[in-house]
């Protein structure tokens, strides 16, 4: 019940170790957005909400829809989606690359940021292939993302309709390890009206672009959780003013979620090798590819000395 299938392209890897590192480039060149956090954990969001539409058939729909596959989140009524505050911004900095590099479809270049952020991070590799192609604003997908205020029954619920099990939900969510939350979004360049970001608050981690299983450590490992006084939207804060959404704490609340938690505060290894197979296939979902279609991975700015 996959929907879309990729098509076979002409370009070889070395076209996209190209784009990859026009990507990461300008992650490095632009190392002051959001406060120097830097554009890594933005362009990771970007890719999951690209690809965190699917639905798997269901009774309620007798087939497969939404993904990466058609790039649709830069149609308005995607990136519009209140759930997207924010990832205007991203768009903003992929319609520059996308510029210099028009031959690759939007839903390719979403999940190839995806993927050279998380690399360039310090994180695993993690395998891509190409394929996607560009579908019109009616196959644009919207109130499909989570909502942060929830708990874990409905996490379960929410990632077992993109077909993701327990630890899988846990691998991924472990990118909260990365970047901040906007009441505002970040300025771009030039702009002086802020866009509304999610609404909720945040003094980030002690390395937020960095990809490392802090976020489980903070979650296991601090008593001085609690909630927030403020009269934004209900999270949670840490005596040194760290934050967790409800659906982050929901991971430790729930029995069988805060046990994969354990593991992975334990063992960062063991985190970044799941998370490199979930996030490969969380940016893959709906997707049936060729089979002699190539899983590229590509090297980081400091392996080509560049
Ligand atoms: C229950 C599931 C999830 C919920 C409710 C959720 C919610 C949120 C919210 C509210 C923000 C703050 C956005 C802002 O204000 O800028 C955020 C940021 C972020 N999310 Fe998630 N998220 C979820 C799962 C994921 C997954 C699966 C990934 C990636 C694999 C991810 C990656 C990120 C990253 C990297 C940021 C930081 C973005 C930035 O600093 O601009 N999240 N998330
Ligand atoms: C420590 C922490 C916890 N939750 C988050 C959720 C979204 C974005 C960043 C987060 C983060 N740095």
């Amino acid at each position: 019940n996959t929907p879309f299938h990729a098509e076979k392209v002409s370009h070889v890897e070395g076209d996209y170790q190209k784009i990859y590192n026009a990507i990461a480039e300008a992650i490095r060149d632009n190392d002051e957005y959001d406060d120097y956090i830097g554009w890594g954990p933005v362009l990771v969001r970007y890719a999951w909400h690209s690809s965190g539409t699917y639905a798997q058939a269901s009774s309620g729909c007798p087939h497969a829809t939404g993904g990466s596959f058609g790039g649709t989140i830069r149609w308005p009524k995607e990136l519009g989606d209140g759930a997207n505050n924010g990832l205007q911004n991203a768009e903003w900095f992929m319609k520059k690359i996308h510029d210099k590099f028009d031959w690759i479809s939007w839903g390719d270049l979403v999940t190839l940021g995806g993927v050279t952020a998380i690399q360039e991070m310090g994180g695993p590799k993690i395998g891509w292939r190409a394929g996607r192609k560009e579908l019109s604003a009616d196959n644009a997908m919207t109130s499909r993302l989570p909502d942060a205020s929830k708990d874990a029954d409905y996490v379960r619920h929410l990632f077992a309709r993109m077909g993701f099990e327990d630890r899988e939900v846990v691998s991924l969510i472990g990118a909260h390890a990365l970047g901040s939350c906007h009441v505002y979004a970040p300025l771009l360049p030039g702009q002086k009206k802020p866009i509304p970001g999610s609404g909720y608050t945040n003094r980030w981690t002690a390395s937020p672009n960095y990809f490392t299983n802090e976020f489980f450590k903070l979650l296991v490992d601090d008593k001085s959780w609690h909630w927030k006084e403020w009269d934004g939207p209900k999270q949670w804060e840490n005596k040194d003013g760290l934050m967790m959404l409800p659906t982050d704490m929901a991971l430790v609340q729930d029995p069988k979620y805060k046990k994969i938690v354990e593991m992975y505060a334990k063992d960062q290894d063991l985190f970044f090798k799941d998370f490199a197979k979930d996030f490969q296939k969380l940016l893959e979902l709906g997707i049936e590819y060729p089979k002699e279609t190539k899983t590229f991975y590509f090297k980081t700015l400091d392996e080509q000395n560049i």
